[in-house]
C-alpha cells in the first residue's frame, strides 16, 4: 500500500493519542496484580493489543470497556503457555520475556519479520544468570524461555535498549530472592526506566535506586490492585508538533498531559531551541513558528523516537540540524538513521549519516519523491508530514500506523492534510 501526499496546510483542533509505553506497562502490571485492577484512557493499537493478548495467554482474565481495561484475575504462573506472538512490538516481547522467566514450563516468544531482527541476547543472558534456561535464533526472536528465575545479582549492558532493564525490574519482585541489578555501560533511553519505576510504584511495588541508571535493588514484593490513567503520548505529540511547525496555522493539540515522566517531553525544549514559541495550558498546546527554524545540535540518547519528527524539521531550517548519540535508533522497527538519511535525501535535504546520528541541511531546492517508510510507523508519519510541506510525494506502508496511531491519516485529513491512499 502507498499514500499520495499533496502540499497541504492544517488548522483546527486535534487530540493526541494516549501513551503507548505507559499503556504497555499498566496492562502488564495490572495483569500481575489482578483483582479488578483498571487501566483507563488506554491506547488501543496493534502494539498494545499484542500486550493484552500476551497477558491473556499468560492466564490473565482481561475485559475491555471503551478506552479502559479491567483485569478480573491475574496471570497464572502454572498455566501451560506454548507460544506468544508479540507481532511488531519490542516493548511487549521484552517485558513478556521477563514474565516468562517466572513460569516453570518452557514458553516460546516470537514476532513479525521486523521483530525477528531485534536484539534479545543481553536480556536472555541476564535471565539465564538468575535461573532461566534460554534459547534464541542468533540472539533474536523466536526465543524460548524456561523458568523459574529465583533472583539474586544481575548485570546487564544498558547501551542497546532500556527495555531489557524494564523487563528485569517488572519481574524482580516476584522472584524468591528479589534482584540486585547492575547496569554496565551507559544506559540509553533512561526516562523509560523512570516510567517503569513510576508505574510499578502505582501498583504498590517499590524499587530502591542505589545509583540512578546504574544500580537498583528490588526486594520480593506483591503487586497490588490499582487504577491507572494513561497520560498523553509525547512521542506521538512530537509528530503532531512537527506537522504544525511545518504545515499548521492555527492548530491546537489537546490531551491529558499528566505528570508522569516521559523522555520525549524534551521535544518542547528542542522546538524552543529551534525558535518556536510553545504555550501549554489546561491540556492544550499551541505554538508560534518563525519564518525559518534556527537549526542546532541535539542529543537524542534519552529520546530516540524523536529522530523522525526532528529530522524532517530540516526542511524549513536556516542552519543544519545535527542529531547525535542515538545509535540505538538503528535497533527499532527499522534502522531509522539509515532510512531517514536515504529518504530525506530524495526531497533535496543534504544529509551526512554518522554511526550515531545525522546532520541534515536543506539545500533550498526541494522535490516531491516516493518515500519508502519500510513499514515503520514513525517513519511513515514523519514522511507524510514532510510530504505535506514539499508536495507531490508518495509514502509507502500506511498500515504501519496501526501499531501506535491507528487513525493518523483520518485525523490529519480531517484538519486539512491531503493524504490519499492509492
Ligand atoms: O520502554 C519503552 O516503552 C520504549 C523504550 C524505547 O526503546 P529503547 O529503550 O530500546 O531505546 C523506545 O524507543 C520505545 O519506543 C519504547
Ligand atoms: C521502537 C518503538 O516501539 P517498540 O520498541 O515497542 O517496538 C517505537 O514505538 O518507536
Amino acid at each position: 500500500m502507498k499514500c499520495k501526499v499533496e502540499k497541504s496546510k492544517i488548522s483546527g483542533e486535534i487530540v493526541c493519542p494516549p501513551n503507548k509505553s505507559y499503556t504497555h506497562r499498566a496492562i502488564f502490571l495490572a495483569s500481575l496484580a489482578g483483582n479488578n485492577s483498571k487501566v483507563e484512557n488506554v491506547l488501543l493499537s496493534a502494539d498494545t493489543i499484542a500486550t493484552i493478548e500476551a497477558c491473556k495467554k499468560f492466564g490473565a482474565e482481561i475485559e475491555t470497556e471503551n478506552s479502559s481495561i479491567i483485569v478480573k484475575n491475574p496471570i497464572k504462573f502454572d498455566k501451560i503457555v506454548p507460544e506468544i506472538n508479540t507481532e511488531n512490538s519490542g516493548t511487549t516481547i521484552r517485558i513478556a520475556s521477563g514474565i516468562a522467566g517466572l513460569f516453570t514450563e518452557e514458553i516460546t516468544l516470537t514476532g513479525d519479520k521486523s521483530l525477528q531482527k531485534r536484539p534479545m541476547q543481553p536480556l536472555l543472558d541476564a535471565l539465564s544468570s538468575i535461573g532461566a534456561q534460554c534459547q534464541s535464533t542468533d540472539g533474536k526472536p523466536p526465543i524460548k524461555i524456561k523458568g523459574k528465575i529465583t533472583g539474586g545479582d544481575v548485570t546487564i549492558p544498558g547501551n542497546f535498549s532500556s527495555q531489557f532493564i524494564s523487563a528485569l525490574l517488572i519481574s524482580a519482585p516476584l522472584t524468591e530472592n528479589g534482584i540486585n541489578l547492575s547496569i554496565k555501560d551507559n544506559l540509553v533511553s533512561k526516562p523509560y526506566l523512570d516510567a517503569t519505576i513510576a508505574t510499578m510504584r502505582k501498583f504498590g511495588v517499590s524499587v530502591q535506586t542505589l545509583i540512578p541508571y546504574k544500580r537498583y535493588n528490588i526486594s520480593p514484593q506483591v503487586y497490588k490492585t490499582a487504577s491507572f490513567t494513561v497520560p498523553i503520548d509525547f512521542s506521538s505529540l512530537a509528530l503532531l508538533l512537527s506537522a504544525v511547525v511545518l504545515n499548521g496555522d492555527e492548530t491546537i493539540i489537546k490531551g491529558n498531559i499528566g505528570n508522569l515522566p516521559q523522555g520525549d517531553e524534551v521535544f518542547i525544549d528542542i522546538l524552543e531551541q529551534l525558535g518556536v514559541t510553545v504555550s501549554i495550558d489546561e491540556n492544550e498546546i499551541k505554538i508560534k513558528t518563525p519564518e525559518k527554524l534556527k537549526g542546532g545540535r541535539f542529543d537524542l540518547s534519552n529520546s530516540p523516537d524523536l529522530l523522525p519528527p526532528l529530522a524532517i524539521l530540516a526542511l524549513n531550517s536556516e542552519k543544519p540540524i545535527e542529531i547525535v548519540n542515538v545509535k540505538h535508533a538503528r535497533l527499532k522497527e527499522t534502522d531509522r538513521i539509515a532510512i531517514t538519511s536515504r529518504e530525506l535525501t530524495k526531497l533535496g535535504i543534504k544529509v551526512q549519516e554518522k554511526e550515531d546520528g545525522l546532520v541534515l541541511e536543506s539545500s533550498g531546492e526541494l522535490y516531491g519523491a516516493e518515500l519508502n517508510s519500510e513499514n515503520d510507523h514513525r517513519l511513515f508519519m514523519a514522511f507524510c508530514i514532510a510530504g505535506m510541506y514539499v508536495g507531490n510525494c508518495v509514502v509507502t506502508d500506511p498500515e504501519s500506523v496501526q501499531v501506535s496511531y491507528p487513525n493518523f491519516v483520518e485525523e490529519m485529513n480531517r484538519i486539512g492534510a491531503i493524504i490519499q491512499p492509492e
